[in-house]
């Protein structure tokens, strides 16, 4: 199974906007697709960020790819290596560009192997033990619609009413079980209100806040301990290990993260410190499947727990992410998904993946059990080359709604 060609296809699809600590989502989101295509005519499928920067990086590896065995991925890392390096990312996470990269191949390589024996990606990691993944209700603080614009189906979230109408359509449509509320945006007390009145309108729900480090060591400790017997667990409250480490010593709930343990050499110092009880996993810059794996068995050895991060993202991300939590044994928490935020929109063909009480059945045909587009490809394509987002960056774009805002961390 010697691959033949690989396609890169940036995209592009509408995001409606959801505030973070960083400002806002732009009206688009963009990823980008990647099919792999072998000699013996399978195709592979793998989808990953769409930044133009990373975009670069990928159509330069997908190149070097052509000649290798499907099977030959520790030769592909080792490729994809020479080509972008080891070199991390800037700012608070500090993910490998190598394993940011490797991780749409390897999916679409998987893709493949699966399809050619005839058995689900699940298989290829280990086998599933469970049938459905459960994914939580993601919450975000919103305006009603992008400037401008009408305002979307979802509505405005800027204060807990309006949170708490957003919590219940997301479970009407979707049944999730569980919920996070993204924070950071307003003050704490703001959005310990939020969390509160959530708890008050679903009080058997387990609840998340995650403010993506936009606090303090001191206002994370205040808001754990009021939150105390309320959040299932508070993630990224504060930057850096040692950060957390104070914040997890005094804090009753454990803290859990995808922005301060996002490589390997993490873990010793997160481990020792005790700076975290939660990891939660992301095969887009954990390297892919498998190795996300083995990061799976270091949570196991380390006796971390775990669940799962989302970017806005499409269906290829979700199958991969549904096959790999299914075969994760120690995955412990239901998923994070910005499903919801795509209303719809898809460069699979609707049916493989369905959302039954909160949770996607695990897809059982062969690979990651779903189809391309072709025509959603296309639309989506051109939405990319015409909708001019890509020169632009989220602080720019909020900046020009609220001249003041700074997403300088920490905020409070
Ligand atoms: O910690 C998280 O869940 C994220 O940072 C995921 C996303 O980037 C989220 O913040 C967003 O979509 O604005």
């Amino acid at each position: 199974m010697i691959i033949q060609q690989v396609h890169v296809t940036p995209v592009a699809f509408r995001d409606p906007p959801l505030l973070n600590a960083s400002g806002v989502h732009e009206p688009w989101a963009l990823r980008t697709i990647v099919e792999v295509v072998t000699d013996d005519g399978l195709t592979g499928l793998g989808e990953t960020y769409g930044d133009l920067h990373h975009l670069g990086r990928v159509r330069e590896c997908a190149k070097a790819l052509v000649g290798l065995d499907v099977h030959a991925l520790n030769t592909m890392y080792a490729r994809i290596d020479t080509i972008v390096g080891t070199g991390r990312r800037s700012g608070t996470t500090k993910e490998k560009s190598v394993d940011r990269v490797f991780s749409a191949f390897e999916v679409a390589c998987l893709d493949i192997r699966g399809k050619a024996a005839g058995v689900p990606v699940s298989d290829l990691l280990g086998g599933k033990v469970r049938d459905s993944v459960p994914y939580s209700a993601y919450l975000f603080y919103k305006w009603a619609g992008h400037p401008g614009e009408e305002p979307d189906r979802f509505g405005a979230a800027l204060d807990e009413a309006g949170i708490v109408a957003q919590a219940k359509l997301l479970i009407e449509e979707y049944g999730f079980a569980s919920i996070k509320l993204k924070g950071g945006v307003f003050p704490p007390d703001v959005e310990i209100a939020a969390i509160r009145a959530l708890h008050e309108a679903f009080p058997e729900m387990p609840l998340r806040l995650d403010p993506n480090a936009a606090w303090t060591v001191e206002t994370s400790i205040r808001v754990g301990r009021e939150l105390d017997g309320v959040l299932q667990y508070l993630e990224d409250p504060t930057a850096g290990i040692p950060g957390m480490a104070e914040v997890a010593a005094a804090v009753p709930m454990p803290l859990a993260t995808n922005m301060c343990v996002v490589a390997s050499e993490h873990f010793p110092p997160a481990t020792a410190s005790h700076a975290i009880g939660v990891l939660l996993l992301d095969h887009h810059y954990w390297g892919g499947l498998t190795r996300s794996s083995h990061i799976a068995a270091m949570c196991d050895t380390f006796g971390l727990a775990m669940s799962m991060h989302s970017n806005s993202h499409l269906g290829i991300s979700l199958a991969a992410m549904t096959h790999l939590a299914a075969a994760t044994p120690n995955l412990t928490f239901a998923c994070d998904t910005h499903t919801p935020w795509q209303d719809g929109q898809d460069v699979v063909l609707p049916g493989a993946l369905r959302f039954l009480d909160g949770a996607v059945a695990v897809p059982t045909g062969p690979g990651l059990g779903v189809e391309l587009d072709r025509d959603a490809l296309a639309v989506m394509h051109e939405q990319y080359e015409t909708c001019g987002i890509r020169a632009r960056d989220d602080t720019s774009y909020m900046q020009r709604f609220d001249p003041s805002f700074s997403a300088r961390r920490p905020r409070w």
